[in-house]
């Protein structure tokens, strides 16, 4: 009988587990947001009395983490993390990312920013040769929509507002996320470094200056771990 690991949930399950080789028993992890990131958190509740407690990236991932009884500390309280482990809609080959899908992006940068390792856990559907093709999100404060729009228009990309219950998605930030369709972002770096100076730009959702620095990538015949330079 094959024992081929077929559905999308699967692959997500599998590489959720697998990250937890990386967690740093009695000390305390940082963790991202999204439904690979679920299956991670599920993972971590059978080692939940190794692990002294968690910094995450989202109001849903926190409720999560307690509710599994891991204690959830404040990002200031912190100086530093070993790993990050987090999800991603879009990872290259330099383990530059897109982030940002379910509007956690900001704060994932900030848990991010204080690991020395992120670890990206995503299945194989989330690899790409360039950037873009996700839409890629973009945390703006609401005054400065139209201004951000018209400039991502002047880049060839088109800004659209995300909207949930017929009105504009509200982050954890109180802010709100501009989807941006028809980018092709080959310098990862220099696109993150010029769009965060827009005035207005909380956080765009190109991860290259906080990158991967292993993947596990799921696919139907296992887990690849694949490790960047930095
Ligand atoms: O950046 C994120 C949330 O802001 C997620 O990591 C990204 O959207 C991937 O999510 P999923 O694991 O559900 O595919």
């Amino acid at each position: 009988m094959s024992t081929a690991i077929r559905t999308q949930d699967e692959l997500k399950a599998l590489v959720g587990q697998a990250a937890l080789q990386y967690v740093v028993p009695g000390g305390i992890v940082g963790v991202g947001t999204g439904s690979t990131v679920n299956k991670f958190i599920d993972a971590l509740a059978g080692m939940r009395d190794q692990v002294r407690g968690a910094v995450s990236s989202s109001v849903a991932s926190t409720e999560r983490l307690k509710a599994i009884g891991i204690p959830v500390l404040d990002a200031n309280a912190v100086d530093s993390l070993a790993v990050y482990i987090d999800g991603a809609d879009e990872i290259d080959g330099r383990g530059y990312m897109v982030k940002g899908g379910g509007a956690a992006l900001t704060r994932e940068k900030i848990v991010a920013a204080l690991a020395e390792r992120f670890i990206c856990i995503a299945d194989a559907s989330k690899r790409v040769e360039v950037l873009g093709k996700f839409p890629l999100p973009v945390e703006v404060i609401p005054m400065a929509t139209q201004h951000v729009v018209r400039r991502c228009a002047a880049l060839g990309g088109r800004a659209v507002l995300r909207m949930r219950d017929g009105q504009p998605l509200v982050t954890d930030n109180g802010q709100h996320i501009l989807d941006v369709h028809g980018l092709s972002i080959a310098d990862p770096l220099g696109f993150e470094s010029e769009v965060n100076q827009w005035p207005g730009v909380v956080t765009v959702g190109v991860f290259a200056h906080q990158k991967a620095s292993v993947c596990l990538l799921a696919t139907s015949e296992g887990v690849q771990t694949i490790t960047y330079r930095h």
